[in-house]
C-alpha cells in the first residue's frame, strides 16, 4: 500500500471514534484531509466541528460540516490529528504543517487526543523529525542559540507565516529522551509560542496504517 492508502485507510478508522451528535476537534494535515473527507459522510449526525486549521475549516466548510469558534466549545470527546512522530508510549512531535499552536489549544479540549497515522511516523526516541517550534519573530535567534546549548541547530522555515502571525523554527539534532522535561523547559522560554512536542496532550490512541491494515496502539 502506498503512503496515501495508509492515510486515507486511518482516516476511514477514525470513524469509529467519534460520537455521534457531538462537537469534532479536527486537527490538520494530509492525513487529517482524508479524516474530514471520510466524515462528511456522517456530517448529518455530528454538531459540527472545531479546528485547529483556517485550511482545516475551509475543507471542512467545502464538504457543509459547520465549523465552531473554540471558545464557545467547553469540552470535546474527541480531537483527531495526524503527527511527525509518535513513540511508543503516544508523545508526539508535531508541527510539520505550522499548526502546532492551535492543534495543542484544540487537544486541551479533548477528552482523548486520537492519533492517526501512516507507520513510518512510528518511532523509538522522538527528534528525528526536526522539532517545529512556533516562536514570536523577534525572539527567533535568541531561542535558536538556546537550542544550540540543547545541541540543536534551529532553522527559520523559511517565507511561513502562521495563522497567529508568528514564525516556525524547525530544530535538527535533537534526541527528546525526556519529552515531558523537554516541553515543560521549551514552554518556557520567552518568545516561544508553542513547541510541538505533545507530550503533557500526548495520544490516548494511535491508528496506525500499516501494510496490514490499522493497528491500534493505546497509551
Ligand atoms: O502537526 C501537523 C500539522 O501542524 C500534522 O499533524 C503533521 O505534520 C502530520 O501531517 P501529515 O498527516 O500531512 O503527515
Amino acid at each position: 500500500m502506498t503512503q496515501d492508502e495508509l492515510k486515507a485507510l486511518v482516516g476511514q478508522a477514525a470513524l469509529d471514534y467519534v460520537v455521534p451528535g457531538s462537537i469534532v476537534g479536527v486537527g490538520t494535515g494530509s492525513t487529517v484531509n482524508c479524516f474530514i473527507d471520510a466524515l462528511a459522510g456522517m456530517k448529518d449526525r455530528i454538531a459540527g466541528a472545531v479546528s485547529s486549521s483556517e485550511k482545516s475549516s475551509e475543507r471542512l466548510r467545502a464538504h457543509g460540516i459547520r465549523v465552531l469558534d473554540s471558545n464557545t466549545v467547553e469540552r470535546l470527546p474527541v480531537y483527531i490529528d495526524g503527527a511527525d512522530e509518535i513513540d511508543h508510549r503516544g508523545n508526539m512531535v508535531k508541527g510539520g504543517g505550522a499548526a502546532l499552536t492551535r492543534e495543542k489549544i484544540v487537544a486541551d479540549l479533548a477528552e482523548r487526543f486520537i492519533c492517526i497515522a501512516d507507520e513510518s511516523k512510528l518511532v523509538d526516541t522522538l527528534g528525528k523529525f526536526p522539532l517545529p517550534v512556533e516562536v514570536i519573530p523577534m525572539a527567533a535567534t535568541q531561542i535558536a542559540r538556546r537550542f544550540k546549548k540543547h545541541g540543536g541547530d534551529a532553522v527559520l522555515r523559511a517565507g511561513v507565516v502562521t495563522d497567529n502571525g508568528c514564525h516556525i523554527l524547525d530544530v535538527r539534532g535533537l534526541s527528546i529522551t525526556d519529552p515531558a522535561g523537554m516541553e515543560a523547559e521549551v514552554s518556557q522560554w520567552p518568545g516561544v509560542v508553542t513547541v510541538g512536542i505533545f507530550a503533557r496532550h500526548k495520544a490516548s490512541v494511535c491508528l496506525l496504517g500499516t501494510a496490514q491494515g490499522v493497528k491500534t496502539l493505546t497509551f
